[in-house]
């Protein structure tokens, strides 16, 4: 049984986030932190008859340290969400300091914790986390994840889609690697444990992956003004979060795709950059999630021609969005 900590648990994401968490049978306790309305989103969710001990706190009297003493898994959904017309990074000149700050506080409350990044633009944020946490002495490489799960869900349910039959989402697995933003994000629909239809042309391909790319602003767009999306973000996130957890109780087999600082698994990283083609520091890639957080990153598999084109464009973007938040880092006092 673990605690669970969400930073940014009043907002879009963080409700239905920790209303999930809630309901986990691995979450002893459930801690809850954000600027605002903690103690009210608390005090709901523990009248829910599961096992896990709510609990809010708000920054004074030292909240944010309370919050995350004795942490076995941080989760951060803290910051802006887009609006129409946005692009991911232009949440970071707001989200860079936000997710900066709990990083800080995580690295002196919890250095050991697991923790999962959601706070957008993820391709600078988990670098801007990992960055903070060498100041600090602390950087586990195995321990600090980027999730991309959304990603993952997202192609599954386009495929089923695809197949006619919703009913096939669950057992539909596409690996998505690469980041977490237009682009960057790469279906490997060759690799999907169900094929495509026969005679699906390249065009229809073509769309299919573009509509897993830019999946988050067809919600942006929906919502009009009111935010991007966050109940699937929060099943997501709640699946991503389940497997680290049971995999740090033991469970073996566990893989999915997340952002990860590459030298997690040194020969691993070293093979998937060979794949790559380009020396990069950071690249979602299929995890295998184990009791220490990454057991292995596993080779991204037997790509072709048109994914490979779809890597080669990813990676410049990638690269920028890295180096960002490196030198966010470089340039902020601690
Ligand atoms: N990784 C992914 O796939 C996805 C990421 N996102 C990102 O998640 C983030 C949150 O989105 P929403 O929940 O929709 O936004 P929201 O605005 O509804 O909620 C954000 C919450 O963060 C809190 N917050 C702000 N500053 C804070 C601080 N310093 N400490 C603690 N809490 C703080 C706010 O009070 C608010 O409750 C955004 O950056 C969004 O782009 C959204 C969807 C998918
Ligand atoms: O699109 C956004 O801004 C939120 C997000 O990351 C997603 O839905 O994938």
């Amino acid at each position: 049984m673990s605690k669970a900590v969400v930073l940014g648990a009043a907002g879009g994401i963080g409700q239905p986030l920790s209303l999930l968490l809630k309901c986990n049978p691995l979450v002893k306790e459930l801690a809850l932190y954000d600027i605002v309305n903690t103690p009210g989103v608390a005090a709901d969710l523990s009248h829910i008859s599961t096992p896990a001990k709510v609990q809010g706190y708000l920054p004074p009297d030292d909240g944010l340290k309370k919050a995350l003493a004795g942490a076995d898994i941080v989760i951060i959904p803290a910051g802006v969400p887009r609006k129409p017309g946005m692009t991911r990074d232009d949440l970071f000149k707001i989200n860079a300091g936000i997710v900066r700050d709990l990083a800080n506080g995580i690295a002196t409350a919890a250095p050991g914790a697991a923790v999962l990044v959601i706070s957008n633009p993820v391709n600078s944020t988990v670098p801007i986390v990992v960055e903070v946490f060498k100041k600090h002495g602390v950087f586990n490489p195995k321990k600090i994840f980027g999730v991309t799960t959304l990603d993952v869900v997202r192609a599954s349910t386009f495929v089923s889609e695809v197949l006619g039959d919703l009913s096939l989402a669950p057992s539909v697995k596409v690996p998505v690697v690469g980041g977490h933003s237009g682009v960057t994000i790469v279906p490997l629909f060759s690799q999907a444990s169900h094929s495509l239809p026969p005679g699906f042309s390249k065009s229809s391909l073509e769309a299919l992956t573009k509509r897993v790319q830019f999946g988050g602003d067809e919600v942006v767009k929906a919502k009009d003004g009111a935010g991007s999306a966050t109940l699937s973000m929060a099943y997501a996130g709640a699946d991503f979060a389940d497997k680290v957890l049971r995999a740090l109780k033991g469970e073996k087999g566990l893989v999915t795709p997340s952002f990860v600082h590459l030298t997690a698994d040194k020969a691993g990283g070293e093979k998937i950059k060979k794949e790559i083609g380009k020396e990069i520091e950071y690249f979602s890639v299929p995890v295998e999630l184990g009791p220490e957080g990454v057991a292995s990153l596993q080779s991204l598999g037997p790509i072709n021609e048109y994914e490979k084109s779809l890597i080669a464009a990813a990676v410049p973007d990638l690269s920028g969005n890295i180096d960002k938040g490196v030198s966010f880092i470089e340039s902020s006092k601690l």
